[in-house]
């Protein structure tokens, strides 16, 4: 019997940020591990034209919620849509929600966040700060509440090259922060954020962290954990390996590349990838959550869940593998045969951009308005690359974090719990999990038909033969203009169709003889 499925049973769970990638992860797992829950509570808000039912309905319908269905049928009613914003005060949640959610919560999992790099601070602070501590607040007026599960990121403190499970205070207070994000207008943030954000890459990593401080701040008599994801990809195993739906991280990346978009990146191949699929970030949390309310640890434990210490791979390792993967399983209708080039340098970098990059997309909207179409790949290049250069931070570096309290809190969990909450990356074999991640980036972020893999595989043959007759075209125009110009490539021009004419007469010559 696991411990931990056993501690959710019968609970009220409140998670917000439900609808994105890890909350999805995270709501399948408990449904599917701990059926006999009392209802899990979720903050939602209405979204591209969709209401919450709607949203939810899609959830529920996915493939990620297929097993589920089969261990609790009625995960309909176990689920608890909350309207609400936390971009607003109070969240924006009636009262009548507000106070069902004070009565009954026992856990709470915040994985809410705005995860763009380059959000305007204000609006980093409002949700990655601001709302925090509005739900902790929350949560100190909640009687039942056993435990309060924060989700950061490893990134918090990538100013540092290593880091501990400790909490690294930012120089200016984020209440500070917080109250000057009220009477501040956006020219004023705008100028001083570089100055903010200090040798932090982003405003997201930045808010982070302010983030992380709140937590400790509020913390007052909650009991409290935080747990520092580094990049999250695809699932690994559950509910089934490689599931993913968002183009955050690699997973973009992954896409750019196998339709052919991305052929170059500036990236270090040594440095490490530290990748973590969604699924063990999921059971780690959920053992986190479980431990802090039984155990009740005297101070707010920091889990960092990484891969890098533990089960290093490095980015050069993990291109070779999503190429290789391509090669067997390509996307459909690539634009270019997929290709990586890794460079660490700028020089070579701007080349690559220019002629792999920037100068295809120029023929080819050509080619749409010859043809009378609208022109777009030029416009979808220069964001892929604004993207790629808002990612290069990452791939350069490497960093080490250290996994005292993860490992620690393995060796509290009886065997039936690291079977069922699995949360050690040693166990993972990268070129198995890239492999996957791929596949599951065609099936499920894509929505490929597997039956269409020999006419993608025919579409690229046709791509490198394309490849191959435009080359040979440019070399024959180029060398036209050479010798059109200079005598010395006359002279060699000469000289190799002579030799060629010798060589044909000579073998005309010894075959006629033969016979
Ligand atoms: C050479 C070949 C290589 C081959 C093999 C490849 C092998 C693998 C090598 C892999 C190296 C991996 C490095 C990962 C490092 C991650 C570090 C994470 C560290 C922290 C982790 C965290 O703790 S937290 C989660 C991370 N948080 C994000 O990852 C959000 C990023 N994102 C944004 O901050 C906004 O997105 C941004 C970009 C501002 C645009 O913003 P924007 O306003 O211009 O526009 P949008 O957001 O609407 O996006 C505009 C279009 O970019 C598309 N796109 C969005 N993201 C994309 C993405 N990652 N890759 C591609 N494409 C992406 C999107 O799909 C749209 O495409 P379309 O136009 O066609 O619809
Ligand atoms: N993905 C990664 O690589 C990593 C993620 N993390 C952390 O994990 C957590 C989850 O990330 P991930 O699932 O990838 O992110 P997603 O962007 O997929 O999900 C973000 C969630 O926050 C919700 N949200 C955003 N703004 C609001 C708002 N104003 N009101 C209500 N809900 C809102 C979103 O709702 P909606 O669907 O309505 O937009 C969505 O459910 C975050 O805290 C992130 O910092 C940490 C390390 C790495």
């Amino acid at each position: 019997m696991s411990m931990i499925a056993d501690f959710y049973g019968g609970k009220s769970i409140l998670i917000t940020g439900a609808t994105g990638f890890l909350g999805k992860v995270l709501m399948e797992k408990l449904f599917r591990t701990s059926p006999d829950l009392r209802v899990i509570y979720i903050l939602v808000r209405p979204k591209a034209g969709q209401t919450l039912q709607q949203r939810v309905f899609q959830i529920l319908n996915s493939k990620l919620f297929e097993k589920v269905k089969e261990v609790c049928p009625n995960v309909h009613e176990k689920i608890r849509a909350i309207s609400a914003d936390l971009n607003q005060n109070d969240f924006a949640i009636s009262m009548q929600d507000m106070q069902e959610l004070l009565s009954y919560t026992d856990i709470i999992f915040h994985c809410a966040a705005t995860v763009r790099f380059d959000d305007h601070l204000r609006h980093a602070v409002q949700l990655n700060v601001t709302a925090t501590q509005q739900l902790l607040l929350m949560a100190s007026q909640m009687p039942n509440l056993e435990a309060f599960i924060h989700i950061s990121t490893a990134f918090s403190n990538c100013n540092l090259k290593h880091i501990d499970e400790v909490i690294y205070p930012c120089p200016v207070e984020p209440k500070k922060i917080i109250d000057s994000m009220e009477w501040l207008d956006d020219a004023i943030i705008d100028e001083i954020t570089p100055k903010l954000i200090g040798d932090r890459p982003n405003t997201y990593t930045y808010t982070k962290a302010l983030g992380e401080m709140v937590v400790q701040q509020e913390s007052g008599k909650l009991n409290l954990a935080i747990i520092r994801p580094s990049i999250v990809g695809a699932t690994w195993q559950e509910p089934f390996p490689g599931w993913v739906d968002n183009v955050n991280g690699p997973t973009g990346l992954i896409v750019a590349a196998g339709k052919g978009f991305l052929r170059s990146i500036r990236a270090t191949p040594m440095a490490v990838a530290d990748l973590i699929p969604a699924d063990i970030v999921v059971n780690l949390t959920l053992a986190v959550g479980w431990y802090t309310a039984v155990h009740r640890p005297k101070s707010t434990l920091i889990y960092h869940c990484t891969s890098g210490n533990l089960n290093p791979c490095n980015w050069g390792k993990m291109g070779i593998q999503v190429l290789a993967t391509f090669e067997k399983i390509p996307l459909e209708r690539a634009f270019r045969r997929p290709k990586a080039d890794f460079t660490t340098n700028n020089v070579t970098t701007q080349y690559w951009n220019a002629v792999s990059h920037r100068a295809p997309a120029i023929i080819y909207d050509f080619y749409l308005r010859l043809t009378g179409r609208k022109p777009r790949m030029t416009k979808l290049m220069n964001r892929l690359l604004r993207t790629l250069s808002m990612l290069e931070y990452f791939i350069n570096r490497s960093w080490e974090w250290s996994t005292y309290n993860t490992e620690m809190l393995m060796s509290k969990l009886s065997p039936e719990d690291q079977r069922v909450f699995n949360f050690d990356v040693r166990q993972l074999n990268w070129l198995e999990y890239i492999e996957n991640y791929v596949l599951g980036v065609k099936k499920y972020l894509l929505k490929e038909d597997m039956a269409g893999i020999p006419e993608a595989k025919q579409h690229l043959k046709r791509l490198r033969n394309i490849h191959y007759l435009f080359n040979t075209a440019l070399f024959l125009i180029a060398w036209r203009l050479l010798i059109a110009r200079s005598q010395v490539a006359r002279n060699v021009w000469f000289f190799i169709v002579s030799f060629c004419y010798k060589f044909l007469s000579y073998f005309r010559a010894s075959s006629t003889l033969k016979v």
